[in-house]
This record gives structure tokens, sequence and C-alpha cells, in this order.
């Protein structure tokens, strides 16, 4: 019998990508809901119940919902994309290329949180330094970031994309998260093993899908005399044999006159580099993503397959 998956939140940005995903697979089959009956909770207990995989693609409090949902119920399997559970320790983190037993993890878990966006350029960039011991634990951090107006979701796509929306987003640019709580923080922090909250300073360009990452970082405060070069091997190191994640090379790095943020759009891939000078105090690690690529759909299906495998 093919597992039976069903993507609670199927008409939003991201279950639509994620059904998306799997459009042409017979190896799966999908259960769905009328989009009118979205909200329907006797349909959407029922669908989750039925499931082997459940797919939530909810706001925090209607995932945490659809979890109690299933709550006496073992043999339904669940990803959360939301933020609800991804510093739960009872959940595994859905990000497969952290650790070496990530895979393992995932496949064997019950649940399975989704990472956020951003967090997967900034954990996906400091994880394998903290683990080669050359970033100190209580380096400070800060990560500075650029995201696709999609992963705003529904409200900041209308936002953008409708001149006559009452709130309409106008600026091709813009901060937001300004006091400085984004809800990225906590999962940058656990699963970057850092001992001091992250500075996280995120924005949105008027582009739908795509997202840069940055982390700066000054080597004079890092371990083991770091150079460029010791951070591209480390990280080049930790990635060898993956293939969503690549380690750009230093001397294609070196060439670059810019990077794109709409580069890996549509694809569920994501590129890491390190910037600088030979030499210099400084070096800037870059990590280049679709937000709802490998930050969001692309992951939950990797997860998905890793889940069904094991
Ligand atoms: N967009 C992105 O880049 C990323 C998003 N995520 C996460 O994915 C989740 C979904 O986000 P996204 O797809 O962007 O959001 P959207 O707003 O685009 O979609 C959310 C969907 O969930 C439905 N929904 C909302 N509340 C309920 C409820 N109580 N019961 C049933 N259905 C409900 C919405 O219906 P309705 O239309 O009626 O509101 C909508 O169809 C969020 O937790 C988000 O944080 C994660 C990574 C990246
Ligand atoms: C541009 C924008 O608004 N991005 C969202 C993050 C994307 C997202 O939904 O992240 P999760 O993975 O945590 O669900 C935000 O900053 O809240």
């Amino acid at each position: 019998m093919k597992p039976k998956i069903f993507i609670d939140g199927e008409h939003g940005t991201t279950g639509l990508q994620i059904r998306t995903r799997m459009a042409g697979r017979s190896d799966v089959e999908l259960l769905s809901i009328p989009e009118a009956e979205r909200r329907n909770a006797t349909m959407r207990e029922d669908m989750l119940n039925s499931a082997d995989v459940a797919i939530l693609c909810l706001p925090d409090d209607a995932a945490k919902e659809a979890v109690a949902m299933v709550s006496g119920n073992n043999s339904v399997r669940i990803i959360d994309t939301s933020t609800a559970h991804r510093v739960d320790p009872n959940w595994a983190y859905g990000f497969a290329e952290m650790d070496r037993d990530q895979p393992k993890k995932i496949a064997d878990a019950r649940c399975v949180a989704n990472p956020g966006c951003y967090p997967t350029g900034a954990i996906g960039l400091l994880r394998p330094l903290r683990l080669a011991g050359i970033l100190p634990e209580d380096y400070p951090v800060t990560v500075n970031a650029v995201s696709g107006y999609t992963g705003g979701g529904k409200q900041m796509i209308a936002q953008m994309e409708d001149a006559g929306h009452p709130e309409h987003i106008a600026s091709p640019h813009f901060l937001y998260g300004l006091p400085l709580k984004h809800k990225h923080v906590p999962e940058m922090q656990v699963h970057g093993m850092l001992s001091r909250a992250p500075l996280f300073s995120p924005s949105v360009g008027k582009f739908a899908q795509g997202m840069i990452v940055q982390v700066p970082l000054y080597l004079a405060d890092l371990n083991d005399h770091a150079s460029l070069g010791s951070i591209h091997e480390a990280l080049a190191d930790h990635y060898a044999g993956q293939d969503i994640v690549e380690v750009v090379d230093l001397k294609e790095s070196a060439a670059l006159p810019r990077v794109n943020a709409v580069e890996l759009a549509d694809t569920d891939r994501m590129k890491l580099y390190v910037f600088g000078t030979a030499g210099a105090p400084h070096v800037n690690l870059v990590a280049l993503l679709d937000n709802l690529g490998k930050g969001a759909s692309g992951a939950a299906v990797q997860n998905m397959d890793l889940m069904l495998k094991g």
C-alpha cells in the first residue's frame, strides 16, 4: 500500500509548493480536502488521522492544534513547517545536512520540525564552524538577510503584488523585525550551537522567491588562527558528498562581482560562499537559497522521503 500523505494547509504558499513537488509521484497517495473546507476542523481531524505522514503548513497556533488532533494516534507521523516545534527536544530538526547522523534521526522520528528559511542559511554556515572548533560558542554572531516576499505567506504576497491592497507595500526593499525579536532567533541559537542569541536583521526584496543570508566574522576573534582558507575548508569538509548543499570554490567566489538573490529560485538547493581577501581581518559567510525551496517546501519533501525510506 502506498503511504498516505496529508498536507494540512495545502492551499497556502508552502502547502501549494509541496503539492507541486509531489504532483508527478506515483509512490505516495495524497489525501486532500477542498479549498473551501480548509478550515473545517472535523474534516482536517479525519484526514490527519488517516495519514501516514501529515505535513503541517499552517501558522504556529493551528500547527499546535493539528498536533493535538493526532496526539493519541501513534501511527501518524508529522512534519511541521511552522516555528512551533523547532527547539523542542522531542522533535527531530529537519535539516538533514547539519550532522552526519541527522538523516537517520529524521528517518526514525515520529515528529520532525522543518527548519525556518533564514535559519537554514545561518545554521548551514555556523554549525560546521562550531563543530570544527573554529567559532567560539560565545562569539557575537550577527545575521543579515534578505528574503523573497513569498516568505510572508499569502498576506504579504497580496500586499506586495496588489497595488489596490489597503496595506500595499510599494517599497522595493525594506527592513523589518526591527525590535530584534524575530521568531527564528531561538532556532539559530540552539542549532547554531551558540551560547548568545545572534543579532538577526531580516529584510524583504521585491522578488517572489530567493534568499541571501550573511554572517560576517572577525577572524581575530575566532579560534585556531582561522583564515579565509581554513573556514572554507571546514565548510567544504562538512558538506563533502552532499548534493543539495554546495560550498562554492574559493576561486570562483573571489571572481564573482555580485551575488544574485534569485539565482536559486525554484530550486531546492543551497550554495554557501566564503568571501573576503586573504590576509585581511574579516570574512563574510553567505548562504544563497530559495526561501520556499531548501528554506521550506523542498526541505519538507526531503524530510518526508527520509521518513518514508526509514
Ligand atoms: N512562506 C515561506 O517562505 C515559509 C513558510 N513557513 C511556514 O509555513 C507555514 C505556512 O506558511 P505559509 O504557507 O507561508 O502561509 P500562508 O498564509 O500562505 O498559508 C497558510 C495556510 O494555512 C491556512 N490556515 C490558517 N489558519 C488555519 C487554521 N486554523 N486551520 C486550517 N487552516 C488554516 C490558511 O488558510 P486561509 O487562506 O484561510 O488563511 C492558508 O491556506 C507557517 O508556519 C510558516 O511560518 C516556513 C518556511 C518558509
Ligand atoms: C519575509 C517573511 O516575512 N518571512 C517570514 C519568515 C518565513 C517563514 O514563514 O518562516 P518560518 O519558517 O518560521 O515559518 C518572517 O520573517 O516571519
